[in-house]
């Protein structure tokens, strides 16, 4: 047998599994197993407990997965055939396994405390300065949340802007919206990403130059979107803070955040107001890193270390934790059955929790970026699927949206519930909460249970006679699959925990499809060729080497722009 080396998704598993995919599928009713076994919820969730740092309890139900004993056996064994093992100790050993870009992959060194026992790539250059850095962020978020920290007036920072994108920007946004209970709330915090001048225009509108530090977050620190609206922020401050020669007070607004310390001198941010990581780091992989000081600023260092404590407790289990109790590992082996068997093309990502409400498009990125490819490490074209689509919204809005044809439409859409058991806005003595949870309990469970025509029949009693339509749209076909994922209470560390399980689940899923989830080559065509077009937009004879349609669209911005 060959394995993805190839571009065939062929292990010797792989060939059980579809086995087990034709002549099983039709007897994996989840209404009848559930009925034939009572231990099914034992048997299929597992509670995650930390070892390391401050509490964390996480309980992961895949009890509503289209999945028997012997079907996630097959699929704990594809990813030990896969050597995923393996390759999980390089990674945290610092092997260079993202081989595109001869890389090591260590955001685990960034969440990595000594004590933690894992000694994670000690020799890796950069590894040892992890604790530098991070003791530069802490005093420096320290500093500006005391007021220590004064602007050039000698006034204390009250806003920060975070100008960066991708990686630079999603984690920040994420983890502040999520963590909002714990916020500074005196402290505004903005982030700045999209090229548009509008997101810099109208967030510029809300700051005073004498108060704001502007944080620019840059892994290469040459990305178009994030220089262009730095030096947008830079000209707005230079202007109010008094022209050319207010040059000096830059230092006092300005810090950067990046691997490039030449382009940041450079951009006029003196070497000291910069946070370093390193190229180990990937973009999406960064929230752990300097690209977190906006994170530390308004949430606190204490907190922040709690959620990078909190990953770190996940590395652990993931590292240390047999494969049939390992969750990351069941998580990404559910996946690969539906992806690759059932051949859904989604996965969404419903937390019933609002201040989640970015979990989603967070991990949009982590999940699609890394493993979004069709090429194997080895070179070949896959023949088989590889990343998921991943979508979702925050419970219950989308129940009110596009719940109906997760329902009942013609596709299969595995989903994963998240909510905490305790809310942090216990208004009207939990009220909400508990209406919120019903809906998390009651959702899962419609899907994976359905309503018969009998009962719709049932119900209808007069009305549904003679009205078959009627009686026919109100059948919920059911059996279709989700996963619950629980938590006592959204804290810093069960965060860093849950944002560290779905790492390790990308992780797993790109080392059984063979492919490299560290580079993102598939950004680039894009970003090369807006560059050509942008150095043609003035006049309708520079624009030149496109098809029709690309020049009739540039010809017609031509004729109608206005300055
Ligand atoms: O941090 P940088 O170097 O500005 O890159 C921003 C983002 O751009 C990408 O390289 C491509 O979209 C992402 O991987 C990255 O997170």
């Amino acid at each position: 047998m060959t394995s993805p080396a190839s571009g065939k998704f062929m292990y010797t598993t792989n060939l059980t599994l579809q086995n087990l995919y034709d002549t099983t599928r039709e007897s994996i009713v989840l209404k009848e197993l559930f009925a034939s076994d009572p231990q099914r919820f034992a048997k299929f969730s597992k509670e995650y407990n930390s070892t390391y740092g401050p509490p964390v309890q996480i309980l992961l139900d895949l009890s509503k997965n289209l999945i028997t004993e012997p079907v996630l056996g097959a699929l704990l064994q594809l990813v030990r055939e896969a050597g995923v093992e393996k390759v999980r100790d390089a990674m945290f050993a610092g092997e260079h396994i993202n081989t595109s870009e001869d890389r090591a992959v260590l955001h685990v060194a960034l969440r990595n405390f000594t004590d933690g026992g894992l000694s994670i790539a000690p020799n890796e250059a950069g590894v040892n300065e992890v604790d530098g850095v991070r003791a530069h962020m802490k005093e420096f978020s320290e500093a500006v949340r005391s007021g220590a920290w004064k602007g050039y007036t000698g006034k204390p920072i009250d806003t920060i802007v975070n100008i960066g994108i991708g990686g630079s920007d999603l984690g920040p946004v994420m983890v502040t919206e999520a963590l909002k209970p714990y916020a500074k709330r005196d402290l505004k915090a903005h982030f700045v990403s999209n090229i548009d001048g509008t997101h810099i225009a109208e967030t510029l509108r809300e700051c005073n130059h004498e108060t704001t530090l502007f944080i620019i977050a840059s892994k290469t620190f040459t990305t178009q979107e994030t220089i262009t609206n730095a030096e947008t922020a830079r000209s707005w401050f230079l202007q109010a803070a008094g022209g050319a020669s207010a040059q000096s007070h830059i230092a006092k607004h300005f810090v950067a955040l990046s691997t490039n310390t030449k382009a940041v001198t450079a951009f006029g941010i003196d070497a000291k107001n910069m946070f370093q990581f390193w190229d180990w780091v990937g973009g999406r992989y960064s929230l752990w890193s300097a690209i977190g000081l906006s994170i530390a600023l308004v949430i606190g260092w204490d907190n922040f270390e709690d959620l990078l404590k909190g990953a770190h407790g996940m590395d652990k289990h993931f590292k240390e934790t047999p494969l049939e109790q390992n969750l990351p590992v069941l998580m990404a082996a559910i996946g690969i059955w539906y992806n690759d068997f059932y051949g859904a093309q989604t996965l969404a990502l419903l937390p019933y929790d609002q201040y989640l409400h970015k979990f989603a498009d967070y991990f949009q990125q982590g999940d699609m970026e890394s493993n979004g490819k069709s090429i194997t490490k080895g070179g070949h074209k896959v023949d088989y699927q590889t990343g998921p689509i991943i979508w979702g919204a925050s419970g219950t809005n989308g129940q009110h949206s596009f719940y109906q044809l997760v329902h009942q439409g013609t596709k299969l859409i595995p989903t994963d519930f998240l909510a905490p058991a305790t809310t942090h806005n216990p208004i009207e003595h939990s009220k909400h909460h508990r209406i919120l949870l019903s809906n998390f309990f009651a959702q899962p469970e419609a899907l994976a249970f359905g309503k018969t025509e009998e009962e719709v029949r049932k119900e209808l009693g007069k009305e549904g006679e003679g009205n078959e339509a009627l009686v026919k749209s109100k059948v919920f076909a059911g059996n279709r699959p989700s996963t619950s994922i629980m938590f006592p209470l959204l804290t810093p560390a069960v965060l860093g925990a849950l944002i560290a399980l779905y790492e390790h689940k990308i992780f797993v899923q790109g080392v059984v499809w063979g492919i490299n989830s560290f580079d993102q080559m598939g950004v680039e065509l894009g970003k090369v060729l807006a560059k050509k077009i942008l150095a043609q937009l003035e006049k309708p004879t520079d624009v030149v080497g496109h098809d029709s349609s690309t020049t009739g669209l540039i010809h017609y911005y031509q004729k109608h722009r206005k300055e």
